[in-house]
């Protein structure tokens, strides 16, 4: 039977490369792409078709950052498909970054700088706001708008989730001859020191995408603990600083192309500038071929380039307390129980 693959942001960056790579890696995949609306979802499988034209791509539409539309195409994702056998959590934004070059100058001259070029630690932050759920935007479309994609593969009403959910993933995510797959594209700027169990969706700091980001991470660690025995596995991967549509509203593109042949030399020192998204897709791709039996719940794969151009994956244990964790997981549970009061008629 074939495989069937969702990849959530898979307009451009990061997404767009992983749908290609994939198809170049296995053309009997069924590939659905979800993309924010139905003109970026034609234009992309437009693209991908171009290349993989015997390919079998379909497309949904999804604002992650709006639950109303995560229900609807969860529910027309139940409608269409048996089973997922891959979801890549890939969408994601960084909104309003700005760049502190004053401590980048300064840490230019400190022995922590590739630590900061590759973290972004200490040099970046962004402004949130609330989105129409009441719910701050980072938090909302890069965590809980898919986490809330992914409990929705479930036909239960919230009521009674709590009991029921395990056996819903079981006959929908897991429990056939072969196990699911959930990879979430994290980022190695996810930090402890940005997540706070009392501030989870980061209203009060300045730091949105590293804690929406660490929360990925812990949510990711509790998945595996719970779901693993079902059949489900959680991975967490990061893919290096790429140049995308993301990066280009930290810097404009002109400036980036002429800081071009010094994150070449950097390259050599930083594995982790990727920079293009196919290098960044290469730990998503190493993913999608590896038996996640063999995986380790606490790592985030990294993809790198090596400074010739040679792209391979790194996995590095990640900083989680399985506590807290725990404890955020079930925060999670209470808002997602809370949100989805509003929206019973959206709920079959
Ligand atoms: N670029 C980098 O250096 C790094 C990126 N990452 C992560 O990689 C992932 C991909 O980012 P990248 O490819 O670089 O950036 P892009 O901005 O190119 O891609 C982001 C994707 O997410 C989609 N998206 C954003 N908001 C929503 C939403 N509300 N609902 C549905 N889709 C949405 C975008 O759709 P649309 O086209 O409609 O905007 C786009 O397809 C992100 O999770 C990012 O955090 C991690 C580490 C480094
Ligand atoms: C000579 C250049 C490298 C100078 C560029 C300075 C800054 C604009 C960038 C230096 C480090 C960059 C980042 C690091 C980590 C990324 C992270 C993994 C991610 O998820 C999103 C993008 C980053 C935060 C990225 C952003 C630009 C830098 C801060």
């Amino acid at each position: 039977m074939e495989r069937v693959v969702l990849v959530t942001g898979a307009s451009g960056g990061v997404g767009l490369a992983l749908c290609q790579r994939l198809l170049a890696e296995d053309g009997r995949i069924h590939l659905c792409i979800a993309c924010r609306n139905a003109q970026k979802s034609e234009a992309t499988r437009d693209l991908i078709l171009a290349a993989h034209p015997a390919a079998q791509v379909s497309t949904v539409e999804v604002d992650l950052g709006n639950l109303a539309s995560v229900l609807r195409v969860a529910r027309e994702l139940r409608c269409r498909f048996q089973r997922l056998d891959f979801v890549y959590l890939n969408a994601g934004i960084m909104p309003n970054p700005h760049v502190n070059f004053k401590a980048l100058w300064h840490g230019l001259l400190t022995g922590r700088v590739l630590h900061m070029l590759t973290t972004a630690e200490g040099i970046m932050t962004q402004t949130d706001r609330l989105n129409g759920d009441g719910l701050q935007e980072v938090f909302a479309t890069n965590l809980f708008g898919h986490f809330i994609l992914v409990r929705l593969r479930m036909k239960i009403k919230p009521s009674v989730w709590w009991l029921m959910w395990v056996r819903q993933l079981e006959s929908l995510l897991c429990g056939n001859e072969k196990p699911s797959r959930l990879i979430w594209t994290s980022s190695s700027n996810a930090r402890e020191s940005a997540f706070s169990l009392s501030d989870y969706q980061h209203a009060k700091g300045q730091e949105s995408y590293s804690s929406s980001k660490y929360a990925t991470d812990l949510t990711s660690v509790v998945l595996n603990r719970k779901f693993n025995k079902q059949g489900l596995y959680s991975s967490v991967v990061c893919p290096g600083l790429v140049m995308s549509n993301m990066t280009y509203r930290i810097l404009p593109v002109f400036l980036w192309k002429l800081l071009m042949p010094i994150m070449w030399l950097i390259r050599f020192f930083a594995k982790t500038y990727t920079l293009t998204p196919y290098n960044g897709a290469e730990a998503h791709v190493w993913l999608f071929k590896q038996k996640p039996e063999y995986l380790d719940a606490l790592v985030k794969y990294h993809s790198c380039t090596s400074g010739l151009g040679k792209s391979y994956v790194e996995p590095r244990k990640i900083n989680v307390d399985e506590e807290i964790a725990e404890k955020f997981y079930q925060k999670l549970l209470e808002l997602e129980k809370e949100t989805l009061e509003r929206y019973s008629d959206l709920l079959d």
